[in-house]
């Protein structure tokens, strides 16, 4: 590559391949699954959705009944893989280092059920459908409790989190819950996915996509931002403090977690979601503060920032650590229970990349030293 040539840091604006499971309308605020706006798609079961994204269409009733009781088959985990993921969780890592060192083992030992795929297809649902259940061993290891029982439930968010929590959960938490990982689902060239469609793009499995995703979804600027915004409620402590959080955030060049975007020029459309499914479900105290506190972030950060080139506004990770919170999801397992719907977004995008493949390999500018020879010297030993 020459000097004079153009360099696309984070490569914004490059178009690097089509897709046809999301459509991200910056501009609008808008996201649409396979052409289904989001607001639509809340109103359905996360088994349904999640269909939608990764095999196109919605199921209908007996299509949907398969899918989840594939889903309950393939989510429980073979006692061997169980065994390890116990040992290695007692390491005491965060639960997504866990869960992204495990990802390929996930996809040992697969159940009889299958739903119809390629092998590679199979593979990626197998680790998918196994990640609630991974989970609720990786929290049994850490707290040293005993490995909850399997649910009885078919229904996807029911047994999440009663895997999660141990306690059955109710209609209303099971629906929240269930929209919450609806609007997780896919999000366009976002870094995970871009990282599963660059490990794919080398025919690497889909196993080894998804672990590579989830160590990208990880980062405090991407999926990890659900935690650390609620961290930085709790340490901003008071809604009458936020104001000056902000202003020394922008000072020292402190990122303010779960504000900006680089798709979206207005209030990501899943940030209002949440926001008011927030709203509803922080009855108790200190959820409730927490709440006023992100609120008043926002409106500062908003605020402080009107004079930059772009709009900055909440992105989905903002208010989401609220909601969970209420949902009885501890701040540990945000960004994991994230990594639990966008699995089969990334998976969507895994078989996408295998049906029109070529390695995505970009180039780099060169800015190192010319090229020099290293003269004369004595050879060694
Ligand atoms: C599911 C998700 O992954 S959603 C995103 C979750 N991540 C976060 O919430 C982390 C906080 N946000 C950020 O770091 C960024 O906004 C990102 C990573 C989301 C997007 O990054 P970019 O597209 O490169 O940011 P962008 O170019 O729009 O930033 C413009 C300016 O705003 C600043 N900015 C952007 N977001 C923030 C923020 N949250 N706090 C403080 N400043 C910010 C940038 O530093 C930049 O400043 P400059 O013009 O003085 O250089
Ligand atoms: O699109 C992005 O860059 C990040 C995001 O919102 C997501 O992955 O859901």
């Amino acid at each position: 590559m020459t000097a004079s040539a153009e360099v696309h840091k984070g490569l914004e604006g490059v178009i690097a391949d089509t897709t046809s499971t999301s459509l991200v309308d910056g501009e609008a605020g808008a996201l649409y699954y396979r052409g289904y706006p989001i607001e639509s798609l809340v109103n359905y079961r996360f088994a349904e959705v999640m269909h939608l994204v990764v095999f196109g269409d919605l199921p209908d009733p007996r299509r949907l009944n398969e899918v989840e009781d594939y889903l309950w088959h393939a989510g429980r985990l073979p006692a061997e893989v169980a065994a390890t993921l116990r040992v290695l969780a007692r390491n005491g890592a965060h639960p997504m280092v866990t869960l992204q060192a495990i990802a390929p083992i996930l996809a040992l030992e697969p159940p009889a059920q299958r739903l119809g795929r390629t092998d590679e297809e199979e593979e990626g649902l197998l680790v998918a459908a196994r990640i609630p259940a991974a989970l609720a061993l990786i929290n049994a290891a850490l707290e040293d409790h005993p490995e909850p029982a399997y649910p009885v439930s078919r229904r996807y968010g029911e047994r999440y989190l009663q895997l999660l929590t141990g306690k059955l959960p109710s209609a209303e938490a099971v629906e929240a819950f269930e929209v919450m990982q609806v609007l997780q689902l896919d999000h366009g060239f976002n870094a995970s996915t871009f990282t599963a469609r660059v490990v794919t793009s080398t025919l690497a499995p889909p196993a080894s996509a998804l672990a590579a995703a989830m160590g990208a979804l990880y980062g405090p600027l991407h999926g990890a931002a659900d935690q650390g915004a609620l961290e930085m409620a709790m340490e901003v402590g008071e809604p009458q403090h936020a104001r000056a959080f902000v202003t020394q955030c922008l000072a020292t060049g402190r990122k303010v977690l779960g504000m900006g975007h680089r798709e979206y020029r207005v209030v990501d459309p899943r940030a209002k979601i949440l926001k008011a499914m927030a709203e509803r479900s922080a009855t108790e105290f200190t959820n409730r503060r927490l709440l006023n506190t992100l609120s008043a972030v926002e409106a500062a950060f908003v605020e402080q920032t009107s004079a930059k080139r772009r709009a900055l506004r909440a992105n989905m990770e903002f208010y989401k650590g609220v909601l969970c919170l209420s949902l009885g999801i501890a701040k540990e397992y945000f960004t994991a229970t994230f990594a639990a719907s966008r699995a089969f977004g990334w998976l969507a995008h895994i078989v996408e990349q295998r049906q029109d493949n070529r390695i995505i390999r970009p180039a780099a500018l060169y800015v190192g030293p010319a090229p020099r020879e290293p003269g004369a010297r004595q050879k060694v030993g």
